[in-house]
């Protein structure tokens, strides 16, 4: 209803407004990955310390005028129904009987299977926008509960920044927002190549598993802000991939090669990532891997809510 006060331009203009809301949702990395077995569901058992990176797509929900979900992405393989991000829509009309029609666009910038979290992050930032924008009556365990139901790295989204990631990885404790200064920038490399999770997953071996230290250990070291040594990150599921993939084992050598001083894979990869404690070293070494030829971004990791993050 319009007040007095309101002219017709401004009411036409918070219309437009509320018909419109655009988002980020931005990609993690994981900084250790233990796995410590196999469950009875089939799924792996983990500890794994993530961190949201300023890395991301864009989201843009409007009202659609018919009781469906429609959604594009400039990605055209990715524009269909089994999107994370119009199952999460779904999900959410579902479980409140909506009949309220929307259309997403979707603009990926985050590579695709490339262990940075990219669908699950789109798919927590359509829960949150449309929790938000049509002021839905659900709780944060709601909104947890159809996130694990969706993917285990999605609950990690709701909240992001750094957090320790236990069960499935729908298990979310969120860590103080200090990170090393040490580790201040960030360089990735996505090799050339799409890495499924389940398949990583399944070629895991015994040895590969760990007790869960690794991710304790680096907590603690977070927590505690003393320092934390790039010989304290492993990722279980490294071995595998670098074995399996030589392209994946190749850019490891070049990033080292190119000045990195330890290069670790991100989930399942196949991206790899160091970290720099100045911005001119981190060029240097972007630079000399994007001459090689190598899909490169330079970022750095940022707190929940995408405020700055700070440093010790
Ligand atoms: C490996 C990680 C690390 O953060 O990330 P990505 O590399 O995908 O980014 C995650 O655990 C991925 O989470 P997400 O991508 O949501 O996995 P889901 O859709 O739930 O599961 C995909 C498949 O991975 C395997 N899976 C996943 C999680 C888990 N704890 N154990 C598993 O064995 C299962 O085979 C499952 O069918
Ligand atoms: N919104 C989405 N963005 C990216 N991939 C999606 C999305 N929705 C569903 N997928 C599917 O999920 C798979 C894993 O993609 P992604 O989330 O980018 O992987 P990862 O978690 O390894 O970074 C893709 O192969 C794709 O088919």
């Amino acid at each position: 209803m319009r007040t007095p006060e309101m002219t017709r331009d401004d009411h036409a203009s918070s219309e437009a407004i509320n018909k419109v809301r655009f988002v980020r949702s931005y990609a993690k990395i994981n900084l250790t990955l233990d796995v410590l077995g196999k469950r009875p569901d089939g799924y792996h058992e983990l500890a794994t310390i993530m961190q949201t990176i300023d890395l991301y797509d864009t989201l843009c929900f409007s009202i659609l005028d018919e009781d469906r979900v429609s959604m594009v992405c400039n990605r055209p393989e990715l524009s269909n129904e089994h999107n994370l991000v119009v199952r999460a829509a779904q999900a959410i009309r579902q479980k409140l009987g909506l009949i309220r029609g929307l259309a997403i666009e979707l603009n990926k910038r985050i590579p695709v299977a490339a262990g940075l979290g990219g669908g699950s992050s789109n798919a927590a930032a359509t829960l949150l926008a449309l929790q938000h924008w049509w002021q839905l009556p659900l709780s944060m365990h709601d909104l947890w509960e159809i996130a694990s139901s969706l993917g285990s790295d999605i609950p990690f989204f709701l909240t992001g920044g750094l957090a320790l990631c236990e069960g499935r990885g729908e298990q979310i404790t969120p860590l103080a927002a200090h990170w090393p200064a040490p580790m201040r920038w960030l360089v990735l490399l996505k090799p050339a190549i799409s890495v499924s999770t389940a398949t990583v997953f399944r070629q895991l071996t015994a040895s590969d598993y760990s007790n869960g230290s690794w991710s304790r250990a680096a907590e603690t070291a977070l927590q505690t802000r003393s320092a934390l040594h790039p010989d304290d990150l492993y990722n279980s599921l490294e071995r595998g991939v670098l074995e399996q993939y030589p392209e994946v084992a190749q850019a490891h050598t070049d990033m080292l090669q190119a000045g990195a001083s330890f290069v670790r894979l991100s989930g399942s990869g196949p991206t790899l990532f160091s970290t720099f404690a100045t911005l001119p070293a981190a060029t240097r070494v972007q630079q000399h891997l994007q001459a090689r030829g190598y899909e490169v971004y330079l970022t750095r990791p940022i707190a929940a809510n995408n405020s700055e993050i700070s440093f010790f």
